[in-house]
């Protein structure tokens, strides 16, 4: 299969700051793609780099197999940018005829069931909008030509819980009809929606890639077990499907990846007392991933 993004060692700088360093990065078409950072990242600017908004200090990047900044590739591809700047009079209803134009108005239609979709009054001129309808216009913008490719700068920042899930519900619906997607987010329960892939951005480096079925593994099942005298983390490091275990004195927590047995068997032989579950959401593991003394 194609890849709908390929960077090579990409760079910007501004001035002594590094934005994004040596960016590597492939995205296969059909999959979705979610980088992942902290405020100041490098997620937008690698967003504008994909599109050729601005030039690369090094390296390259390549959308749909060429440039974003080739209108054949660019009609091509939908964008969400982290901050739309509208001209203030303008309404939604403007905006969408101007940028289906700019498109040759192909499959324009598809802006009113986005407008119905997202309850937006498109007579509504962009300066009497809150935050969360300017997104709304946005949204419908990228996606209102159902786009091979969708590049996405945290689409779901602005948006209520309810708006938030129908955004999700609508990328998945083109993620099935095989949409590619990369996406920036802070949001987990929308990575884990969609994402196929995640990966993380450090201070403008890619620390790390991992699939989602990884990721998941990473919030896998954690068990403590309380026991009447003093236990040493090793008597149980071994067991089949462990693989961590913390905690001291009599009380252990281990990480279990895979069928439980063995791990509850020696444990019943050291005489635990008690045993309690616990499962971290994914925000936990996000979060546990941008400490700063996270492994790369
Ligand atoms: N035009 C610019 N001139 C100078 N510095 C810039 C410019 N654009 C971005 N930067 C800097 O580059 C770094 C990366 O910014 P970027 O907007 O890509 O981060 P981000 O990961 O998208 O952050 P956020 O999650 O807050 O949107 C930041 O330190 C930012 O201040």
């Amino acid at each position: 299969m194609t890849d709908v993004i390929e960077t090579e060692g990409l760079t910007k700088t501004w001035g002594s700051l590094t934005a994004v360093s040596g960016l590597t990065l492939r995205v296969r078409a059909g999959e979705c793609y979610a980088f992942l950072g902290r405020n100041g990242a490098g997620k937008s600017t690698t967003a504008r780099l994909l599109l050729d908004f601005i030039r690369p200090t090094r390296g390259t990047a390549r959308i749909l197999g060429g440039s974003g900044s080739d209108p054949s590739i660019r009609n091509r591809t939908g964008y969400l940018p982290g901050d739309l700047n509208l001209p203030r009079a303008m309404t939604g209803a403007d905006a969408i005829a101007y940028f289906g134009a700019l498109q040759g108005n192909r499959r324009q239609k598809d802006a009113a069931v986005l407008t119905e979709r997202f309850g937006l009054d498109p007579k509504r001129p962009v300066r009497e909008l809150s935050t969360g309808n300017r997104r709304k216009v946005g949204l419908v913008l990228a996606f209102m030509s159902r786009p091979e490719l969708l590049i996405l700068d945290e689409p779901t920042s602005g948006l209520d819980p309810v708006l938030q899930e129908e955004f999700r519900e609508l990328l998945a619906e083109r993620k099935s009809e095989g949409a590619s997607i990369w996406l920036t987010s802070h949001v987990m329960a929308e990575v884990e929606r969609v994402a196929d892939r995640v990966g993380l951005v450090r201070d403008g480096v890619l620390s790390r890639e991992l699939s989602m079925e990884e990721l998941r593994r990473q919030a896998a099942d954690r068990i403590r077990f309380r026991f009447p005298r003093n236990v040493r983390p090793q008597a149980l490091a071994t067991v089949a499907n462990v693989t961590d275990v913390a905690g001291e004195a009599g009380s252990l927590v281990v990480t279990v990846d895979g069928p439980v047995t063995d791990l509850l068997r020696r444990a019943a032989q050291l005489g635990a007392t008690t045993v309690e579950t616990e499962r971290r959401d994914l925000d936990e593991v996000f979060l546990e991933m941008f400490e700063p003394e996270a492994p790369a």
